[in-house]
Order: structure tokens, then C-alpha cells, then sequence
């Protein structure tokens, strides 16, 4: 019998998380002047599960469509809120995700999840409409360099080829480049700032290559939530010097309250050689739930949890 090993996270009661005292107004104001406080109108984190589409992208070996639609389905199952399925990229580009007509015929949709789908361009958007996506994500890169290799055209272009649309936003290489190094946080507001006057909903401030420190995610995040609200931020940490979970808790702290995330640690980008996957999804959530038990003064009562955390 196949074990859904996510079943033992209880993934439906820990869909938003409710933050403890340690992040309420009154315990951040010494910390953080600048940066808009968690509140108590906005307790819960949000999981994004990126699994499929940013997990599977660069894998070498074509993957079955029917293996990708089993994912999207268990993950569903599993109660994930927001789970990206799959991306209208070329297949020039990625061939990976050359099947993904396929897989959104075949995913079993739940009214309650919603299973955005990236877009480069308009050729891909047109797609993902036909394929009866209803929910798309954009991305454009702080980095002039990335942008040009990981889409082929400038960053204004990247905005300009998808304006008018209400969507998920992502801004990659939020502290560092593969091509360019450091990324002027200011770099990451402008592009954030474009996407939000476009009308996403959201964005995802993507740390493409797993480089940043707490103390610089902290520092992108103030500058981009001047321009920004906080509310509609979203981080996305890929794992490659094992700062993921530091930088989540960064960014918890400075207000934000959506965390992407990929099962097992799935991913990487095939345009940013060397990065790893995205934080696990299940470290995320053994993270999130040792903190509230620490706050609780109580062991977590997980077993996945606990061996997870003997390791570290
Ligand atoms: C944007 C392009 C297409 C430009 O690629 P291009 O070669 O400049 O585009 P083109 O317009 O010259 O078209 C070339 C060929 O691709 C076709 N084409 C054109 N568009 C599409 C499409 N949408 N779907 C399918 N086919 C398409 C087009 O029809 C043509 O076909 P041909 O005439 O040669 O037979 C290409 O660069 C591309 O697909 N890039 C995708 C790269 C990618 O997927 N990167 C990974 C995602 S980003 C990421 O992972 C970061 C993120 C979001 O997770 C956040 C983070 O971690 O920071």
C-alpha cells in the first residue's frame, strides 16, 4: 500500500498557521520600526506549494505526465491550499514542462485549491487558457542579466508582455544573481512595484539561488514593502546554503505571511546553475511546528517533526 507521507504532517489542520505572541505587534515594534507589523487581522501563514511545477522543472529525466498528475492530485488530497501545477513555457526552453496541457487535463481540480500555472509570455498565457487554467503567474527578474537568460528579453519586456492581467507575481533573484552577484534591494522594489501596478495579487520575492542571510532578506523586504504593501508579499527560498528556514522566519517576521514551498525540496532553476530545490515543504511545517510547541512549552507531538529535527 502506498503511504501518503504527508498525511503526517495533518496537513489540513496546518493549512494557515496560527502565529503565536511572538509575532504580534507588540512584541515587533522594538525589533522592526519600519516594516508594518504582524497583527492579529493576519495570524495565519499560507502554503504555496510549488512542487510540481518548480520541483519537477529542471529534473533531467522526462517524468510521466500521469507521475505529475498523481503529485498535483495527493497534494490536493493532502489539503494544500495553492498547489502550481505545471508552466506554458516552451519546450524549446524546458523540455520538462512540454506536457503541460496534459497534465491540466488530467489533474482531478478541488473547488478549494487553487492551481496557478506560469506564464512567460503571451503565446503561454493563451495556452494556459485553453487548457482551463484559472489562475496564472508572471515573473520577472531583479536582475538584467538573469531575465535575459532565463527568458530572452529584457526586464521591461518581461512586464510590458504580460500587462493588463490580474495574477501571481514572481520577482527572481531577490539578493543575489548567478550572472550579476549582489542585487540592490531597490533593484527587487522597481520590479515588484511594476507587477503590483499590473494588479497581481500577490508576489513571490524569489531567492533564485539560495545566497541570501536573514539579515538581507530582511533588509530587501523593508525597502520592497515601501513600495509594496506587506500583506501582498510572498517569499520563496530555495535551500542551497541551508538558509531557507532562517530566511523564512525573517521574512515572518517582517510582516510576511505567504511561504512557497516544494514537497521533499523539489527544484532548482535551469537558468541558475547550482541552486538547489526549494525549502521542503515538510521542513517548513516541521519548522513552523516546533516553533508553536516551543511557544507552547510543549514537545511537538510529531513524529515526522521530531525526527526531522534530530537531524539538524
Ligand atoms: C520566454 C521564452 C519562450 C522566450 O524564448 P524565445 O526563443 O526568445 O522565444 P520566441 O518567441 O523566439 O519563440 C521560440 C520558439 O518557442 C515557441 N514559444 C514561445 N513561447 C512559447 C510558450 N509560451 N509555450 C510554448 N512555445 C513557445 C515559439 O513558438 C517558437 O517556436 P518555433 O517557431 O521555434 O517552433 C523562453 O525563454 C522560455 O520559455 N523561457 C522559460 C524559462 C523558464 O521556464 N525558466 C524557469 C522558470 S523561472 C523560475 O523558476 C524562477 C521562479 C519563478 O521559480 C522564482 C524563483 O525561484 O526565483
Amino acid at each position: 500500500m502506498f503511504l501518503n507521507p504527508l498525511s503526517t504532517f495533518s496537513l489540513r489542520s496546518s493549512l494557515r498557521f496560527r502565529l503565536p505572541r511572538a509575532f504580534s505587534t507588540t512584541r515587533r515594534v522594538s525589533k522592526a520600526k519600519t516594516l508594518p507589523s504582524a497583527d492579529a487581522s493576519r495570524p495565519f501563514v499560507k502554503i504555496v506549494e510549488v512542487g510540481p511545477r518548480d520541483g519537477l522543472q529542471n529534473e533531467k529525466t522526462l517524468i510521466p505526465a500521469a507521475v505529475k498528475i498523481s503529485l498535483i492530485n495527493q497534494l490536493t488530497d493532502a489539503g494544500l491550499p495553492v498547489v502550481e501545477a505545471t508552466s506554458f513555457v516552451s519546450p524549446k526552453w524546458v523540455p520538462q514542462m512540454g506536457d503541460a496541457k496534459q497534465v491540466m487535463a488530467g489533474i482531478t481540480r478541488s473547488p478549494n485549491v487553487s492551481y496557478p500555472v506560469l506564464t512567460p509570455n503571451t503565446k503561454g498565457l493563451e495556452a494556459a487558457i485553453a487548457a482551463g487554467a484559472e489562475e496564472v503567474a508572471i515573473f520577472g527578474a531583479a536582475s538584467e542579466s538573469f531575465s535575459q537568460k532565463n527568458i530572452n528579453c529584457s526586464i521591461a519586456e518581461s512586464i510590458q508582455e504580460q500587462a493588463g492581467l490580474r495574477v501571481r507575481g514572481y520577482v527572481s533573484c531577490v539578493v543575489g544573481c548567478p550572472y550579476e552577484g549582489k542585487i540592490d534591494p531597490q533593484a527587487v522594489a522597481d520590479v515588484a512595484g511594476r507587477l503590483a501596478a499590473l494588479g497581481c495579487y500577490e508576489i513571490s520575492l524569489g531567492d533564485t539561488i539560495g545566497v541570501g542571510r536573514p539579515s538581507e532578506i530582511r533588509a530587501m523586504i523593508e525597502a520592497v514593502s515601501k513600495t509594496v504593501p506587506v500583506e501582498k508579499l510572498a517569499i520563496h527560498c530555495h535551500d542551497t546554503y541551508g538558509q531557507a528556514l532562517a530566511n523564512i522566519y525573517a521574512s515572518l517576521e517582517a510582516g510576511i505571511r505567504v511561504v512557497d514551498s516544494s514537497v521533499a525540496g523539489l527544484g532548482g532553476c535551469p537558468y541558475a546553475k547550482g541552486a538547489t530545490g526549494n525549502v521542503a515543504t515538510e521542513d517548513v511545517l516541521a519548522g513552523i511546528g516546533q516553533w508553536i510547541s516551543n511557544e507552547l512549552g510543549r514537545p511537538t507531538g510529531s513524529r515526522v517533526g521530531r525526527a526531522l529535527l534530530a537531524k539538524k
